[in-house]
């Protein structure tokens, strides 16, 4: 897959240089960070998003807090109030934590960190190709955009159909964000996978017509029962699945797991602006004042999972045994997450 990475680090100039998504897929503009500010405004106005992706540009920030002289404490507290759903974010600032002072070795954490997630999306694609067969829906984006890496999901899809598993992918647009109408079909037109983009209120009937053979998502924050937050609708592409019988997975590196809850019912939910429901990029399609809700993630409970894709292999219930097995097995790097 042509990968098209949502950073870049120079260290020469001293700067992480973000992809603006925001402007994807119709102009590649590329945004200077040169403190941990500027790298956690980029993270709070969507210039970078995606939970992997969020996770590797706030282990930079705390690298140009060193080199721009903030204070570490301070950058720490600031990245970790961009935005409050992705785990990774959390499980990033802890592993930087003990390398507060020394810039030489915060730079090596943060290249750890994003060599992580390459490795563990290689493992994650294969593990989750076995899976795929014939037509596949994803919703959101996961892929080398959201990650920094291979992408999780999509990182499965393509390969799968790099398999000749998958002959057909359907895109949800994923309202109101637009991330599958704007960058995952953009990253599955640079891969050559034959995609088509639905609006999200179609699987139901693509379902009903057996066009779906199953459903791979990413994951933002996952309880250690397998509960988790994804975009919002996920859930409901969960259900949908359930009622027709096909498997449903969420794919993830075992950092997006918060080993300090055991349910979803404690993921924080980001609350987006109304503006972001009422307007696409920035035409009105509603009265004016007219109010709108916007959470951006939900949770799906875990008895809808079929199986849990990560770098350790697929998962399978009971998850509350499974996952944490895994997470002893597999993450000896597992931070605590000492989020806000
Ligand atoms: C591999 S990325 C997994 C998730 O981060 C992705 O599905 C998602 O929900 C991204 O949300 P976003 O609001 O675009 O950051």
């Amino acid at each position: 897959m042509t990968r098209l990475l949502p950073f870049r680090f120079d260290q020469g100039e001293q700067t992480l240089w973000l992809l603006d998504q925001r402007k994807l897929p119709f102009e590649e503009v590329w945004v200077p960070c040169r403190t941990a500010a500027e790298a956690a405004a980029g993270i709070r106005d969507m210039v970078v998003r995606g939970a992997p992706a969020i996770g590797v540009t706030a282990a930079y920030g705390m690298v140009l807090a060193h080199l721009s002289g903030e204070d570490p404490a301070e950058a720490d507290r600031v990245l970790r109030h961009s935005r409050p759903t992705a785990v990774n974010l959390f499980y990033a600032l802890e592993r930087m934590k003990p390398h507060w002072g020394n810039p030489e070795a915060s730079l090596a954490e943060a290249r750890a960190i994003w060599e992580e997630v390459e490795r563990t999306e290689q493992a994650i694609s294969q593990h989750g190709a076995a899976l795929l067969k014939g037509q596949v829906l994803t919703h959101c984006n996961t892929g080398p955009l959201a990650t920094g890496g291979y992408g999780t999901a999509l990182g499965a899809i393509v390969e799968a159909h790099r398999q000749g598993r998958v002959s057909h992918v359907w895109v949800d647009e994923t309202r109101p964000y637009l991330q599958g109408a704007r960058l995952t079909a953009y990253e599955l037109c640079k891969a050559g996978v034959p995609a088509t983009l639905v609006t999200d209120n179609m699987a139901a009937h693509l379902m009903s017509k057996g066009q779906v053979d199953a459903v791979i998502v990413g994951t933002d924050r996952m309880a250690t029962n397998g509960d988790f937050a994804n975009k919002i609708g996920t859930y409901a592409l969960a259900v949908l699945c359930h009622y027709h019988g096909i498997p449903f997975y969420p794919a993830l590196p075992l950092s997006s797991v918060d080993p300090k809850l055991n349910s979803g019912k404690d993921i924080p939910i980001e609350e987006r602006s109304a503006l972001e429901v009422t307007t696409i990029r920035g035409v009105p399609i509603a009265p004016e004042g007219f109010p709108a809700a916007h959470p951006a993630f939900d949770v799906t409970p875990h008895h809808l999972i079929t199986g849990i894709v990560t770098e350790k292999g697929v998962l399978y219930p009971p998850f509350d045994e499974s996952l944490p097995r895994a997470l002893a097995r597999g993450a000896g790097r597992q931070a605590s997450v000492a989020d806000s």
